[in-house]
């Protein structure tokens, strides 16, 4: 389609997908990115920087990225107009062009636009944030053993609160909602009925099986020997409760998993490999106990969109912190890949942070598109500058012996250790 303003590169050719959902990928595929606001400025160029040195060392030249810059946020209002924060065509760009990456989004707290990084999800039904969290040697943690910490996440995206469906407290809405809650739902237990924002979050049986089965789908193809559906089901029966039981429906009917001892938790063996793997469960507040105490017990998280927010974080803060830990978004045929960080305005423009989130999340999309061997060259980029001990202000203060780089230089860090 012709775009407003955005700038198809002319030497660049399109990814596209099979009906099997395989990839084919040009030597010069176009991939769209979004700068991002606040840091955004910073990790961008830092990220861009490793792939293009990535990319020419691994294949001399004879593959090239042609990126092409696509808005959102901050920066849309100027490219555009005042109003436009998500614009249409970016949207567009994003299905045209299959797989993408994007740096942080503002979302201003209580009113305000809602989050531009959700509306993507939800527009584009990316509905698996999939966020792995693994250690690289010499990286400061407050855990004894963070070695031990190697999981994947598979955040479900497109349900749950992040549905936006809520109501202020005070306008006739909620009072209408509160009013067909009380009179034709029978309901009787909200605490107090004036001033009161209502908030609802539906769960599906679909949007969680179809969840469920990627995360598990992940567990074979990498051989991994546990998927752990986390869930506040003891409170939230019909919602996270759900969740729980038709994960465990869809392991048995889907991958033919047996019970163990009478169950829920079951069994079956990964068809590539004969090992066995286990679906089990954990109630979400006990999870976050257990990834600081027993992180070895854990491969594969399957979970709701608020919990996997908080365990995202969590459990980056185990290998480093945000500032390291990478995601991806995915439908079955588009792929975004983000930083699992914010925008950290505090630190916007100053070439200081670390760009190492949202250059492992560029490290992901290259082994998306299948690029493995410039994926190892950033792992090992990765792998040498933080040995050496040159490193952002995040790891620098608290890391003894260590060298203060800024955002720029660990980029360029990373690339002398390729
Ligand atoms: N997907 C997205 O685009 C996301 C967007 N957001 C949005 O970002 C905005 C700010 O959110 P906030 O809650 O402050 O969370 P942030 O993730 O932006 O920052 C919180 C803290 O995390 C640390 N941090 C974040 N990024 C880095 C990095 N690259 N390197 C090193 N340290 C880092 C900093 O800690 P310290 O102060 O200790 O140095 C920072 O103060 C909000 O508008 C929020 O909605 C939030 C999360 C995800
Ligand atoms: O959209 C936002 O502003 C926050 C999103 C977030 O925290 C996340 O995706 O981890
Ligand atoms: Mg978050």
């Amino acid at each position: 389609m012709g775009y407003q303003h955005i700038n198809v590169p002319a030497h660049g050719e399109k990814i596209t997908v099979n009906a099997d959902l395989s990839l084919n990928v040009p030597d010069n595929p176009i991939v769209p990115y979004i700068e991002g606001d606040g840091i955004g400025i910073d990790v961008t160029p830092a990220m861009i920087n490793v792939v293009d040195s990535a990319v020419q060392k691994a294949y001399s030249g004879s593959k090239k990225i042609a990126w092409m810059e696509v808005y959102s946020g901050e920066k849309a209002t100027q490219v555009y107009d005042e109003n436009t924060w998500l614009p249409e065509e970016t949207l567009e760009a994003f299905k045209e062009f299959a797989v993408g990456i994007k740096g942080p989004l503002t979302t201003p707290v209580g009113g305000g636009i809602r989050s531009l990084n959700v509306a993507l999800r939800q527009e584009l039904d990316l509905y698996v944030c999939q966020r792995p969290v693994r250690w690289f040697t010499g990286v400061p943690s407050p855990i004894k053993n963070p070695q031990d910490v190697d999981m994947c996440i598979f955040r479900e995206n497109s349900e749950d609160i992040y549905a936006g469906v809520e109501w202020k407290a005070g306008t006739p809405e909620v009072d209408k909602v509160i009013k067909f809650l009380k009179e034709e739902m029978g309901v009787t237990k909200i605490r107090f009925d004036e001033n009161c924002g209502i908030g609802v979050k539906p769960v599906s049986e679909e949007g969680t099986k179809r969840l469920v089965r990627r995360a598990i789908q992940y567990a074979i193809d990498n051989d991994k020997s546990s998927v752990t559906l986390v869930h506040k089901g003891n409170i939230m029966k019909y919602t996270e409760g759900a969740f729980k039981e038709w994960g465990y429906e869809l392991a048995q009917q889907e991958f033919g998993a047996k019970l163990l001892d009478g169950g829920p938790w079951c069994t079956f063996k990964n068809p590539n490999t004969g090992r066995e793997i286990i679906i089990k469960d954990v109630i979400a507040d006990a999870m976050l106990q257990q990834i600081l105490l027993r992180p070895a017990e854990y491969d594969v998280i399957a979970t709701l969109n608020l919990n996997g927010d908080y365990l995202s974080d969590a459990l980056a803060a185990e290998v480093g912190g945000i500032g390291i830990a990478p995601g991806a978004n995915l439908s079955d045929n588009v792929a975004i890949f983000e930083a699992t960080h914010g925008t950290a305005p505090k630190y916007a423009g100053q070439d200081k942070v670390n760009p190492g989130s949202l250059i492992l999340s560029a490290e992901m999309m290259l082994r998306h598109m299948g690029w493995t061997e410039a994926a190892d060259l950033i792992i090992k980029g990765m792998e040498g500058a933080i040995g050496a001990k040159t490193v952002t202000y995040d790891f620098e203060r608290l890391m003894e012996g260590a060298s203060l780089l800024k955002c720029s230089e660990f980029a360029d860090a990373i690339v002398a250790n390729m």
